[in-house]
């Protein structure tokens, strides 16, 4: 298991992420971490993240694994060109698509645990599995294609933190 979350070792500039990014203090900075076969991550939602008094906002949910899926993307992207994670070039993962099953209420209060497997792969693209469970109970299911970011969203060198989106 990295000790260093993925998430951590995208280069600043592509660090803005809502969902995941480092330097957002606003985001939900989402930190999943590789073990070689697939990628965990621990997050606890807030009061504020309510759909329903007791149960956690699926829109929150849809976010947990649309960043954990790209997160496990450039993990395994790294490990299959026997990289370092997060050795340059960077291999930054946008979301193609984003399908989400709401098997079962998930219960506020406590946390939350994704895990990641990778479905497919190849050079440009990376389908990856993902499960959130509460209190072992697996609640939320979803995959994420996700794939290489495309040089047109590369940061602009000017560009302000609140208008970048990856
Ligand atoms: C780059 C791409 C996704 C695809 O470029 P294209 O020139 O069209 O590429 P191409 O056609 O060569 O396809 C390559 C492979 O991919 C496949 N495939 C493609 N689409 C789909 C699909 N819908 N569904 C299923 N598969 C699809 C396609 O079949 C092909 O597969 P193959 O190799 O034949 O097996 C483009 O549509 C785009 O920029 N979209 C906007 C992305 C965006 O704004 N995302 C949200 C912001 S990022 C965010 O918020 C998350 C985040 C958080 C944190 C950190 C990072 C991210």
């Amino acid at each position: 298991m990295t000790d260093r979350a993925v998430q951590d070792t995208y280069p600043e500039d592509l660090s803005h992420c809502y969902g995941c990014g480092r330097v957002n203090s606003q985001g939900h900075q989402l930190k999943s971490h590789w073990d070689g076969r697939q990628a965990v991550a621990r997050f606890e939602p807030e009061g504020h993240h309510t759909a329903i008094p007791g149960f956690v906002y699926g829109g929150l949910l849809a976010s947990l694994i649309d960043c954990h899926g790209t997160g496990t993307a450039s993990a395994a992207a790294y490990q299959a060109e026997g990289r370092p994670l997060g050795s340059d070039p960077p291999m930054r993962f946008v979301t193609a698509s984003l399908h989400v099953d709401f098997l079962k209420p998930t219960p506020l209060g406590g946390p939350l645990d994704l895990r990641g497997v990778v479905e497919e792969q190849s050079d440009r693209k990376v389908v990856v599995a993902i499960t959130i469970a509460a209190e072992g109970t697996v609640c939320v299911k979803g995959q994420v294609v996700a794939v290489r970011m495309p040089a047109t969203m590369a940061p602009r060198p000017a560009a302000r933190a609140d208008e970048q989106c990856v």
